[in-house]
C-alpha cells in the first residue's frame, strides 16, 4: 500500500538486508477500531508513520454493512464498503499477515511473514472469531460459513444465488439481519435462536411478539426456544440436530453465535485478560506503551462498569480515542456506546444495557411502530432502546447518566421521538 509519509526507518544487517522496521504506531488488526485509531493518531500528528498489520484479506472495511445495506440498499455498492483507510491516513496497510509474538519490553512484534517491526505504541485491536457450530465437516465445508468478514459475506452471497433453503442459526442482530436479508432475496429461510421468542433477550415482551411477527409476515420460517447441539455438512447440504431431538435440513446455514476474543496475543505477552484484553480509562493494557481497542477490550465504562461491547459505535469511537492517545493525549475514553439494527424498514438503537428481564418503562408515540423503552435496574435506568426514533442517542445517554432514584412517570415523554 502507497502512504504519502516518510518511509519509516530500518535497521540494516552488514549485507543490507533489513532486520527490523520501526514505526511510530503500530496496529495490530484491520477492522474499524484500525481504521479510527489511526484517524484518531492523525487528529494529533500529521507525521508519524503508521502500520497497521491485518491477517484479513480486505482492507480495513465497515462491517455492519455485511448484514444489511449490501443486500437492502441497492444504491450502496461493494465500492462503498472500504473504510479508505490507507489513503485518507497515509498508513502503511499490510493485510494478510499475522502477529505472532508480541515482546513489550522490547516494544517488538514478529509476524508469520518473518519480519520484526519495532514501535514506539501499539494499539491492540484484533476483535474476535465467531463461535463455530458444532457441526460435523462444517469446518471444511463451504455450505457451513460463521458470518464475520466481507469474505464471509461474499461467500453467503454466492451461496444464497443457488441455494433454495438457507438455515440461519442465532436470533441477535445479525442472525436477524442475515435472515431478513435472505428471506428478502427469495430464499426460502429458517431462524433458529435459543430464546422462547425472537428478541425476547432483549426486549420487552410484547415488542418481542411484534418483532418475531414481522419475520415470520416476510416468510422466515421462526424456530425458537431450541439450540443446535450438532449436525453434518456434506456434499449434499446440511442437517442441524437441534436439543430435545428434532433436526432442520437445508442446502446451506449461516451462523452469527458471537465471538470469542482473538486474546492469545496478548495473553503470551503476559498482559492481562480476563472477559477480553483488560485496559484502564485510557485503553491502556498493564504492559508499557501497550493498548487494546474494540470488541477485544473490557474498559471501564464510567456509566454502566467494566464490559466489554462488540458494537460499530464503539469500535469507531474507542478506536479513534486509542489512537489519539497512542499519540501522546492522556484522555480518558468517557463515551458510553450504543447500536444500531435495522431490518424491514424498522431501525432501532440501543444504548446501554438492554435485557428482556429487567422492569421497563415503554413510551410509545405510535404502539411498536415508533417509541422509547426505558430498562431500569434498582430504581436507575441502565437501558433506553430508541424503536425508529432517530437523532436521541444523546437524549439517552443524558438519561442514563442522572444518579439518584428514577422517577418512572417523568419517562413518559421525556426524550422526543417517544409519546411527546
Ligand atoms: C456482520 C456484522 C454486522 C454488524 N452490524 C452491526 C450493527 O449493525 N451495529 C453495531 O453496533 N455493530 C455491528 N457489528 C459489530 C461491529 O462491526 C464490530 O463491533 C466492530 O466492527 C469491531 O471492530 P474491531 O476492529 O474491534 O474488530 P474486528 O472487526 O474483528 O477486527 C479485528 C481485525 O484484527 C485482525 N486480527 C486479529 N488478530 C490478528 C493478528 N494476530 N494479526 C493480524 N491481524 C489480526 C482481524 O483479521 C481483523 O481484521 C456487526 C458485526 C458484524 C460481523
Amino acid at each position: 500500500m502507497t502512504s504519502p509519509h516518510p518511509d519509516p526507518h530500518s535497521d540494516t544487517r552488514a549485507d543490507g538486508a533489513p532486520t527490523t522496521s520501526a514505526y511510530d504506531h503500530i496496529i495490530v488488526g484491520g477492522g474499524m477500531v484500525a481504521d479510527a485509531a489511526a484517524r484518531g493518531i492523525r487528529e494529533r500528528d500529521q507525521d508519524a508513520s503508521i502500520a497497521i498489520i491485518s491477517d484479513d484479506i480486505d482492507e480495513p472495511y465497515t462491517r455492519p454493512a455485511l448484514s444489511k445495506k449490501l443486500w437492502t440498499d441497492p444504491e450502496f455498492t461493494w465500492d462503498d464498503v472500504p473504510l479508505g483507510t490507507a489513503e485518507d491516513t497515509g498508513a502503511t496497510v499490510l493485510l494478510r499477515t499475522r502477529v505472532t509474538a508480541l515482546r513489550p519490553e522490547a516494544h517488538e512484534i514478529d509476524t508469520d511473514a518473518g519480519g520484526t517491526f519495532s514501535y514506539r505504541t501499539l494499539l491492540l485491536a484484533p476483535g474476535g472469531r465467531p463461535v463455530p457450530l458444532p457441526v460435523e465437516g462444517g469446518g471444511k465445508s463451504d455450505r457451513v460459513v460463521a458470518f464475520r468478514t466481507a469474505e464471509d459475506y461474499r461467500h453467503l452471497r454466492a451461496l444464497a444465488a443457488h441455494a433454495e433453503r438457507i438455515a440461519v442459526v442465532g436470533g441477535g442482530y445479525i442472525g436477524s439481519e442475515l435472515a431478513a436479508a435472505l428471506v428478502q432475496q427469495g430464499v426460502d429461510t429458517v431462524l433458529v435462536h435459543s430464546t422462547p421468542t425472537l428478541g425476547s433477550d432483549v426486549f420487552p415482551a410484547d415488542l418481542a411478539e411484534h418483532f418475531a411477527a414481522m419475520f415470520r409476515e416476510a416468510g422466515v420460517e421462526l424456530v425458537g426456544g431450541r439450540e443446535v447441539v450438532g449436525g453434518v455438512a456434506g456434499d449434499a447440504g446440511v442437517r442441524l440436530d437441534l436439543e430435545g431431538g428434532d433436526t432442520v435440513v437445508a442446502d446451506a446455514v449461516v451462523s452469527g453465535l458471537g465471538i470469542e476474543v482473538r486474546s492469545e496475543l496478548a495473553e503470551a505477552a503476559g498482559i492481562r485478560t480476563g472477559d477480553g484484553i483488560v485496559v484502564d480509562a485510557r485503553l491502556r493494557t498493564d504492559r508499557p506503551d501497550v493498548y487494546a481497542a474494540g470488541d477485544a477490550a473490557e474498559y471501564p465504562d464510567r456509566i454502566l462498569g467494566r464490559r466489554r461491547v462488540e458494537h460499530v459505535d464503539n469500535a469507531e469511537q474507542m478506536g479513534r480515542q486509542a489512537g489519539r492517545n497512542l499519540a501522546g493525549a492522556e484522555e480518558e475514553y468517557t463515551h458510553t456506546p450504543y447500536y444500531y439494527s435495522a431490518v424491514f424498514g424498522t431501525r432501532y438503537e440501543a444504548v446501554g444495557t438492554l435485557d428482556g428481564s429487567l422492569e421497563t418503562v415503554e413510551d410509545w408515540a405510535e404502539p411498536r411502530e415508533r417509541g422509547v423503552v426505558y430498562y431500569l435496574d434498582e430504581d436507575r435506568v441502565v437501558g433506553v432502546l430508541l424503536w425508529n426514533v432517530p437523532d436521541a442517542t444523546d437524549d439517552a445517554r443524558a438519561v442514563l447518566a442522572e444518579e439518584g432514584t428514577v422517577d418512572r412517570a417523568a419517562l413518559i415523554g421525556r426524550i422526543p421521538g417517544g409519546s411527546r
